[in-house]
């Protein structure tokens, strides 16, 4: 295998000094709590939810699942990188290298299996609320494409939909990109219809759920599955503990956890920054959330540090940092034998997962005899589920005027329904004058296809 460097990973770009670099930190239980009086949990351990929730959807009558898109199969690798990278600058031999990851995997992403699972636990659960919803499946950057997803619904009498967008946080990548494409795709389909009869086709409003990082459903998930990686730590230790000697329960105990999310350009890192906390400012609160929960189910401290995954673009342009295989020889370096990465950065196991984590940051691992441990995304865990569900609930309740309030765990609270004029723009301060949808800064129009 060749170094990281060779992999166009870190080399480059370590001392500089303009890169934001997130510094390593440690949380005990007591350390961070989540800003809630101790019992008021609306989302207990086993995931179902409080009592209270109302479960009345409306005005919303359908859900739509809004991603990013893979390529279902070898022919889709290279037209949805081309889709995915569009105007974006990205070097073309990043485009094969990236190309090469989905080859390792049969030329398919696993994401948009993952996404219908997502959709079948949201029916069950509305369901066990005794709540009907159609739920559309719409990607960005390949099929199936929102546009069909929405005119389908609207085929089903749909009017006002709720959008739920797969990225946890806010940035450019995972909120305004979506909102700017989803702009463009209204229009598309209010210039559908039109040839035949305008009239008669009704109006179709869409609204897109805020983010829900913190969230105390998609908190609770991801401690849950880091618990879990955690035993299966301990478990490898004591399976070899004969031929390394005792005490390798404790080494477990004390691996640090890793959390890894993608990596964005620092100048996206700062306009995600100007109206709400930043995307890295949104990781580390939901870091120090997630681990002071871990701490608590696994009954000890765990030290943590956030590192990042993915980096694309020409080397030139500085993106968050450090990389996580960076990380890994850094806590190498220190005397570290065992580790768990977190992927908090991703809902589900798609391709930064399996390639960037499983693959490449694995075979790091192994190269410095590290014993690496991947705890699983929150994907259809009940807490992520039923905390989607409520999130969808209180929404709607807020929409037919209810004074409901937002459910938010941390420090830095529930993110707006309605994006804040001007909120994750591509580069700081610039106005690209793209249109984009479900914002205050946004024309009504564009968030409505009549
Ligand atoms: C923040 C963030 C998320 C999380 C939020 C969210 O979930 O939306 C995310 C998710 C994803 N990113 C994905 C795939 C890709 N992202 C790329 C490129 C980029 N991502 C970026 C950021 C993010 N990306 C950025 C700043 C770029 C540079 C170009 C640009 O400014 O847009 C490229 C081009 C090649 C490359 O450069 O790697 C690909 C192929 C897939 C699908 C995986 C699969 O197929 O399973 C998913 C879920
Ligand atoms: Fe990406």
């Amino acid at each position: 295998m060749s170094p990281p460097d060779a992999r166009g990973r870190g080399g480059e770009r370590r001392g500089r000094c303009q890169n934001r670099t997130v510094a390593p930190q440690t949380v005990t239980p007591a350390a961070v709590r989540p800003d809630r009086a101790p019992g008021a949990d609306p989302l207990p351990s086993d995931g179902i939810p409080s009592d209270g929730m109302p479960s009345d959807p409306l005005p919303y009558d359908a859900i739509l699942l809004y991603s990013f898109g893979g390529p279902n199969g070898p022919a889709d690798v290279l037209p949805f990188l081309r889709n995915v990278t569009r105007g974006k600058h990205i070097p073309e031999a990043r485009l094969v290298e990236v190309g090469a990851h989905y080859d390792h995997f049969g030329g398919r992403s696993p994401i948009n299996g993952h996404n219908l699972e997502l959709i079948a636990a949201l029916h069950e659960e509305l369901g066990r609320r005794g709540v009907d919803l159609p739920i559309g499946f719409g990607n960005r950057n390949w099929e199936p494409y929102t546009v069909d997803a929405l005119a389908d619904l609207r085929a089903g009498g749909a009017r006002r939909v709720l959008a739920i967008v797969t990225s946890a946080y806010g940035s450019y990548s995972g909120c305004r990109q979506y909102r700017e494409n989803l702009a463009a795709t209204l229009a598309a389909l209010a210039a559908q219809p039109a040839a035949d009869d305008a009239a008669a086709v009704p109006a179709l409003v869409v609204d897109k759920l805020r983010h829900y990082f913190n969230h105390p459903g998609f908190v609770q998930a991801n401690a849950e599955a880091i618990a879990d990686a955690y035993a299966a730590l301990r478990a490898r230790r004591e399976a070899g503990a004969g031929a390394a000697g005792g005490g390798a329960g404790d080494a477990a105990s004390a691996a640090p956890l890793v959390f890894v999310t993608h990596s964005i350009p620092d100048v996206m890192e700062e306009g995600s920054g100007a109206q709400r906390p930043s995307y890295a400012a949104q990781h580390l609160d939901v870091a120090a959330l997630v681990a002071a929960r871990v701490a608590e189910l696994v009954g000890h401290a765990v030290p943590w540090r956030l590192a990042f995954c993915s980096r694309s673009g020409p080397p030139s342009q500085p993106w968050l940092e450090p990389d996580v295989n960076d990380v890994l020889k850094e806590l190498s370096g220190e005397g570290v034998r065992s580790v768990v990465l977190s992927p908090i950065g991703f809902i589900s196991d798609h391709m930064e997962v399996a390639f960037d984590l499983d693959t490449e940051a694995m075979e790091t691992a192994a190269e410095l005899g590290l014993t690496a441990v991947r705890a699983g995304t929150v994907s259809t865990r009940p807490a992520f589920v039923a905390g989607l569900v409520d999130l969808v609930l209180e929404r709607a309740a807020r929409e037919r005027g209810e004074d409901v309030e937002p459910v938010a765990v941390g420090a830095l609270g529930a993110w707006p329904d309605v994006c804040r004029a001007g909120c994750c723009r591509q580069r700081a301060g610039v106005d690209s004058g793209v249109p984009a949808a479900c914002g205050e800064d946004s024309d009504p129009t564009e968030w409505t296809a009549s």
